[in-house]
């Protein structure tokens, strides 16, 4: 039988956290849903801006919409904003009597924003007593429990005990609060605690992670697992949806775990470098603006700070090539061996005479700016592995073939600036870049998630690098 679950909880218009979350789990663990919304709240990842509740009077009409209709086989409790609401869900349990009710005694989000105003405290400790599993983090534990919020597992499992005991239910007691390099949860009775051990994944991407769990937790035990039983399982669920949430790209703060990752092993982990393109808008943003891009556009660049900049970019590639060497030498295909050697080779000759017409051949000393990109790719070739290599190198190709492409409408044969524009609007590095965002992309799809992020702080880092580049020559530094 497919378990019918209901969420009883508010919204979240980014999809990761409240009926949304809910019924995403529900769905991964096999379960059939079903949501009232008890609030409308303007959230994203990054805070809670403004929460609407809807009249009372229409939430028991939700209800019994759904009750009249439905035989509902468990029910999960998320945010129920105030005393009145909690009152109507109350009585509506009361007549209803689903099999399974779990509470998430949801009060502030990931985010540190309230979700519930503070008369609405006791109206949950009330309904406590009234459910058979309740899912408290360990600030909501410190509030139930009438106590400090735990900062160890051990003080927690009394707090945790101490609930259960007063509300005659079960607890599962959570440990992502806790500064720990683990990350334990436990079923807590008056009698005993099951603890289910688990690793902490280290990453921000953690909004919802409450209200997933609340709500698979639901879904198993209507599914006929035990709570310990059910909690191994939806455990296992979680930590790889934590895990895969980075590759959704889904807002700038605590971003969503990826409820669906067991349903994608198939798919091609494409979409990575495009999410970290994304990351950066703002720092190409100042690109474009910047003096030296803008005079370059237009033609109105002195020629001086030109040459100042193509010295600088000469003993950069000098580098580059190297890293891009390093690349090659790493490469675990032949494609992408040959593919980074001929990149090395491109970047002394192509680019370099270009540097020699406008130059003389004359020798130059790398600025501070120069340096610092070069110092930071020579660190990544060095320790990297050659997925963070790869990421490292790519802002260097997409930065340029991007104005190169968006630059070109300027161009013409009497553009003091021909040559650079021409060399950058080419359909071949164009077609080199696509190259190498797929390569990318691939490697991120076989990266473990602290590569992952390794991988992100490196192309940020080049990104930004990029920037100063094209800021130092209006320095000379
Ligand atoms: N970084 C993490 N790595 C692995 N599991 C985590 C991590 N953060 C939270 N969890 C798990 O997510 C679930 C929700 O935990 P918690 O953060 O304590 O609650 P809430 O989301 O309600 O604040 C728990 O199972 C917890 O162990
Ligand atoms: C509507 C709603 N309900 C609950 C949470 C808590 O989220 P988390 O699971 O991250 O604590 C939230 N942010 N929004």
């Amino acid at each position: 039988m497919i378990p019918r679950v209901l969420s009883i909880a508010g919204t979240d218009p980014t999809g990761g956290a409240g009926i949304h979350a809910d019924l995403k789990s529900i769905g991964a663990l096999g379960g059939y849903g079903m949501a009232v919304v008890t609030a409308l709240v303007a959230q994203n990842t990054q805070g809670v801006r403004a929460v609407h509740v809807p009249p009372v009077e229409f939430l028991t009409e939700q209800l019994e919409a759904v009750s009249d209709d439905v035989r509902i086989d468990a029910v999960k409790l998320g945010m129920l904003h105030s005393a009145p609401l909690i009152a109507v869900v109350s009585d509506w349990l009361s007549r209803t009597r689903p099999p399974i009710i779990v509470l998430d005694p949801v009060m502030v989000a990931t985010s540190g924003d309230a979700l519930i105003d503070r008369r609405a405290t006791d109206a949950i400790r009330d309904l406590c007593t009234r459910v058979d599993l309740i899912t408290p983090n360990i600030p909501e534990l410190a509030v139930l429990a009438g106590a400090t919020p735990a900062t160890t597992w051990d003080e927690a499992v009394v707090q945790a005990t101490g609930l259960a005991s007063s509300s005659g239910t079960t607890v599962l007691l959570k440990g992502g609060h806790l500064p720990s390099d683990d990350c334990p949860d436990a079923i807590v009775t008056a009698s005993g605690t099951t603890t289910i051990v688990g690793r902490r994944v280290p990453t921000s991407t953690t909004h919802g992670t409450g209200c997933s769990l609340s709500s698979a937790m639901a879904t198993l035990a209507a599914s006929g697992l035990s709570w310990p039983d059910a909690l191994v399982r939806a455990k296992a669920w979680l930590v790889g949806a934590i895990e895969h949430g980075e590759s959704l790209h889904v807002g700038h703060g605590n971003g969503p775990v990826d409820h669906f990752h067991e349903l994608r092993p198939h798919l091609p982990g494409a979409g990575w470098c495009d999410g970290v393109w994304a990351l950066t808008n703002d720092v190409r943003a100042r690109v474009d603006e910047c003096e030296f891009i803008r005079g370059l556009q237009d033609g109105s660049l002195d020629q001086a700070r030109f040459r100042w900049y193509l010295a600088q970019d000469a003993l950069y590639l000098a580098d580059y090539s190297r890293v891009l060497a390093r690349a090659s030498a790493l490469a675990p295909t032949i494609t992408e061996q040959a593919f980074w050697a001929q990149c090395a080779q491109n970047a002394l000759t192509t680019e370099t005479q270009l540097h020699r017409s406008y130059l003389d051949g004359a020798v130059h000393e790398p600025g501070v700016t120069t340096l610092a990109y070069t110092n930071h790719l020579h660190a990544v070739a060095g320790t990297g592995a050659y997925a963070e290599i790869v990421a490292a190198l790519l802002p260097c190709f997409w930065l340029y073939a991007d104005l190169g492409r968006r630059m070109v409408s300027s161009d013409h044969a009497a553009h003091p600036y021909h040559d650079w524009l021409r060399t950058y609007a080419d359909p071949a590095f164009d077609e080199a870049t696509r190259t190498a965002i797929a390569i990318t992309d691939r490697a991120a799809q076989d990266a473990g998630i602290e590569q992952r992020a390794r991988m992100r702080a490196g192309f940020e880092r080049s990104m930004r690098h990029e920037l100063d580049f094209f800021l130092a020559p209006t320095r000379r530094s």
